[in-house]
């Protein structure tokens, strides 16, 4: 569902400002659409993920917290995904991280 146009114009494309919610290029239908159906992370129905807005929180600080504080540049190659119940990498992924020398918090 994540490389379906119909949801993701380009799909393979970097493009992270699709998730912006502003901008001359947001599109409502296109932005329910997306979030209604496009992916289940977390289930759905009254069984889904009841740790959802929880998880989504750790994730939104964590990578806030670490792009504020480290310098991280990937130096391996380029991964394939590889599909194994999710989407995985065809190879273990190789980081440098680097202190910032100014803490931007
Ligand atoms: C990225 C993190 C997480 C993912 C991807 C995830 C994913 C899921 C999925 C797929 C289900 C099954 C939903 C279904 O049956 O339709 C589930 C259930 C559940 N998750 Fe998570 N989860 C995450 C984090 C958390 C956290 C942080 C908590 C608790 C703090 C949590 C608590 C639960 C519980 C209690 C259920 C069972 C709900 C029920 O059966 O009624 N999860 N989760």
């Amino acid at each position: 569902m994540g490389r379906d146009p119909a949801y993701f114009p380009e799909p393979l494309r970097f493009l992270p400002d699709r998730w912006l919610r502003d901008g001359e290029d947001y599109d409502d239908d296109l932005a329910r659409r997306r979030q209604l159906i496009s992916g289940l992370p977390f289930g759905h129905g009254s069984r889904m993920c009841i740790g959802r807005r929880f998880a989504e929180q750790e994730l939104y600080l964590i990578l806030a917290k670490l792009v504020q504080n480290f310098r991280i540049e990937y130096i391996g190659k380029t991964p394939e995904p590889v599909l194994n119940t999710v989407l995985t990498p065809d190879r273990p992924l190789k980081f440098t991280i680097t202190p910032r020398p100014e803490r931007l918090t």
